[in-house]
């Protein structure tokens, strides 16, 4: 796999925090090594991309990530705290603070679009008003170009609109990091672009930092002027 640090302001990179950082990761399933001595940092306000063909273990790494698996070697931190020594509590908060965009999309097919965005909003920013609420599910679905299909149900919806949709379900609850786990895959190239376009929107809309898992070397050169490259694994990639 292949990790490519990219920033779009003028500062360069190592003069900034970095909030999530990767030391010497390894994990085997039996005799399969999926991740071996992978580092990465995500420094605050960038897009990093993690390039890698099907089953290098991309998905791995977000799970790692967020500790639905335990790494065998390595470190891993978030927010400056080692994510293997988080408390239960102090897990739940950390994951509050990352959102996901799956490559299904996982939208609630029964629910429409507006109840789709509002799940995660009620269940994470408690107390808010029904006014607060319609607002922000208001803005979100603007923010990613589709504030008319409020009432519509997921499956009247194309493929990337709803790609679109779980985006803003992911975003509305503000999180300082976001993980893209093959964002553009089964999409065609033209709503491929749109959405890598979006991810950079959401960037500076928002002011997240963005991990993006992809094989899609067009999506990962979409990203803006790369800094830097690491590489680790099976490289598919040499970067910008
Ligand atoms: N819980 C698990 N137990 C055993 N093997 C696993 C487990 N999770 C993943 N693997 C294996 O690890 C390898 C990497 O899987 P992973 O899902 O991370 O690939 P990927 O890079 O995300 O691929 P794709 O792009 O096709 O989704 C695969 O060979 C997979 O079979």
């Amino acid at each position: 796999m292949t990790v490519g640090n990219e920033t779009s302001g003028a500062d360069p990179v190592m003069d900034r925090e970095h909030i999530l950082e990767i030391d010497h990761l390894a994990k085997a399933f039996g005799s399969l090594d999926v991740l071996n001595n992978l580092s990465l940092k995500l420094y605050n306000g960038e897009n990093l991309v993690v390039l890698g063909k099907s089953g290098s273990g991309k998905s791995v790494l977000i799970k790692c990530i967020v500790r639905l698996l335990t790494p065998d070697q390595g470190t891993i931190k978030v927010f400056g705290e080692n994510v293997n020594d988080l408390t239960d509590k102090g897990l739940e908060e950390m994951r509050e603070k990352i959102g996901f965009l799956f490559q299904s999309g996982a939208l609630y097919d029964s629910m429409t679009v507006k109840e789709n965005l509002e799940f995660p909003l009620k269940r994470i920013k408690k107390g808010l008003s029904r006014k607060e609420i319609d607002a922000k599910v208001e803005e979100v679905l603007d923010n990613v170009g589709l504030g008319q299909t409020l009432n519509k149900m997921p499956s009247e919806l194309s493929g990337g609109m709803r790609k679109r949709v779980s985006l803003a379900r992911t975003i509305i609850v503000d999180p300082m990091i976001m993980l893209y786990d093959e964002p553009t895959t089964g999409l065609d190239p033209v709503t491929s672009d749109e959405i890598s376009e979006l991810i950079n929107e959401v960037k500076a809309k928002y002011k997240t930092s963005s991990i993006i898992i992809t094989h899609d070397i067009e999506c990962a050169k979409q990203r803006p002027t790369a800094s830097s490259c690491c590489k680790t694994g099976k490289s598919i990639w040499k970067g910008a």
